[in-house]
């Protein structure tokens, strides 16, 4: 039986044209700028300290970080430094009204099913914590951050490893086969089983359709009493 639902958020609950065409463009215009004028804030500062043993060089320059991390932009590495960066510099966007984070329109309505059934929801992106809960907070339909009990990121490792979904599952004190994970990336789903976890991939738009999970093309076509 199912009791908790993590989700990703990217190609999900919200359309990948949001993320690459709005957030990513913001937080690239600001970036040096936020970088050389922040710096000295606790948080970007410890962002900067992480970035430096991420790339393992300890003494690396301001110049030396901000050229790397516009090498990550343009790979969309999912470096856990640059998914803090960009979450501390999407806040000002949200708070003055520049975007709302967009969501499906199946996704709110099902949340809230899934909420009223007692259901635990939680949120697995590669974007921080913070800016998952941004999006969720300052999101088209609302504040819906009430919805969800559990957030992680990078920090708790890499979506396409097995680990990570382990370590969630300890943390929701749940056996694998409770927890359900909803992606559109089947590399991802892939780990998640592998964890033990039941899966279910979400075909929006011109996705991947090449997996033998479980696939749906809306949050309301996910049938718990299926995932057995
Ligand atoms: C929290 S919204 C920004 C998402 C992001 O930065 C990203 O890299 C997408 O990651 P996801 O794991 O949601 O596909
Ligand atoms: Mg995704």
């Amino acid at each position: 039986m199912i009791r908790a639902i993590v989700t990703d958020i990217e190609g999900t609950t919200t359309d990948i044209r949001f993320v690459h065409q709005v957030l990513f463009p913001y937080a690239r215009e600001r970036l040096e700028t936020f970088i050389r004028t922040q710096q000295g804030e606790s948080d970007v500062a410890a962002a900067l300290e992480a970035l430096r043993a991420e790339i393992d060089q300890p003494q690396a320059s301001v110049d030396v970080l901000i050229e790397k991390l516009y090498a990550f932009m343009d790979g969309d590495v999912k470096s856990t430094a640059l998914k803090v960066l960009q979450g501390i510099i999407w806040r000002s966007g949200y708070e003055n009204g520049d975007f709302r984070g967009h969501l499906y329109p199946d996704v709110t309505p099902q949340l809230k099913v899934w909420h009223q059934q007692n259901l635990r929801l939680c949120v697995y992106s590669s974007g921080s914590v913070d800016a998952q809960k941004l999006l969720f907070g300052y999101s088209d339909e609302g504040d819906l951050t009430p919805l969800f009990s559990h957030y992680f990121d990078t920090r708790v490792g890499a979506k396409r490893e097995t680990e990570p979904y382990q370590n969630i599952a300890g943390q929701l004190l749940l056996p694998g086969e409770e927890i359900l994970f909803l992606s559109d990336i089947r590399q991802e789903l892939d780990a998640a089983r592998l964890a033990g976890w039941h899966t279910c991939q979400l075909i929006r738009d011109d996705a991947d359709a090449l997996s033998d999970h479980p696939q749906v093309n809306r949050f309301d076509q996910i049938a718990l009493e299926t995932f057995l």
